[in-house]
């Protein structure tokens, strides 16, 4: 394990870090933003990010604006990349399949399922790096976890967060794929990843895992109305699948705000502010 990077910042320091993945069996880089608090001493909760579709671990770090508020809430902010790279990895000539579209899923279809493995990553794998990290700094957690992302990212949070309950105590996303089932970007990469059988699909789809979710945790999500990716992300689909089952659910519809990072850093601060909350009433 390895830093390649520290900055100083709001009081705090942003990191970023390598390890050897023995879920991925690659090297894989992941930003970490520690809070002034944390660097005293305190136990703070883990807040995950997970980004969208030909993204690094570097997008969010530089772009969303999310260090002032982590500080501000005493949250440690982690950011991996969004896959495995490297020469000997497979790979897809499109943006949306292959290095920089995991899509959080394990992949079980040759050539993709040795290393893209981004389920058992960001769920087994990470929270052991982080808080080996973390140790090896003298820093210490709430042993509370929240996951946020932004499109396929937010697609990641969503479904893990439903997948894996008990593993988190709060979930947001911004401009989430929510039902990857019906839409062309996850007919095609879980057609690449998982296969044909669209039965397996339905396990890694938001809007068909919110009926018979194991826990009630409520969703945030955000979505500029001028996206230009809209039809791939149908918020729509969630709010009905939510309201009919009682899910808590808000969703804030944007006008004017696109699928950009300008987008994010926009409303960072209210999911800063809804993670801060729920992670502190969990204990
Ligand atoms: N038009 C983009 C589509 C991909 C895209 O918009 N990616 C979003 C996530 S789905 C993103 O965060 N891009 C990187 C950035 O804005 O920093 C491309 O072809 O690169």
């Amino acid at each position: 394990m390895e830093r390649t990077e520290h900055h100083a910042s709001f009081g705090g320091r942003q990191e970023v870090w390598q390890h050897a993945s023995r879920s991925t069996g690659t090297p894989m880089k992941l930003g970490v933003y520690l809070p002034p608090a944390a660097l005293k001493g305190e136990a703070c909760p883990v807040l995950y990010w997970l980004s969208g579709l030909t993204c690094t671990e570097q997008n969010f770090i530089t772009k969303a604006g999310a260090q002032q508020f982590a500080a501000e809430h005493g949250l440690i902010l982690i950011a991996p990349d969004t896959s495995p790279r490297g020469d000997d990895v497979p790979n897809d000539p499109a943006y949306d399949l292959g290095q920089g579209a995991g899509f959080y899923v394990n992949a079980t279809q040759a050539p993709w399922a040795t290393n893209f493995r981004m389920e058992e990553y960001v769920v087994h794998e990470l929270p052991e790096v982080v808080a080996a990290l973390l140790q090896q700094q003298g820093v210490k957690t709430s042993g509370r976890q929240g996951i946020f992302g932004h499109s396929m990212g937010g697609h990641g949070a969503l479904t893990l967060a439903l997948r894996h309950p008990g593993a988190y105590q709060s979930v947001s996303a911004f401009a989430p794929i929510v039902a990857p089932s019906a839409v062309p970007w996850g007919q095609k990469v879980f057609t690449a990843y998982l296969g044909e059988d669209r039965t397996q699909w339905l396990a890694h789809d938001t809007v068909a895992l919110i009926p018979g979710a194991k826990e009630r945790l409520p969703i945030l999500v955000d979505q500029g109305a001028d996206d230009e990716f809209l039809s791939q992300l149908q918020p729509e689909l969630l709010k009905a699948a939510c309201e009919q089952v009682g899910h808590p659910f808000t969703l804030n519809m944007r006008p004017g705000y696109d699928h950009s990072y300008y987008f994010i850093a926009s409303f960072m601060g209210e999911h800063m502010a809804h993670h801060a909350a729920a992670l502190k009433a969990a204990g």
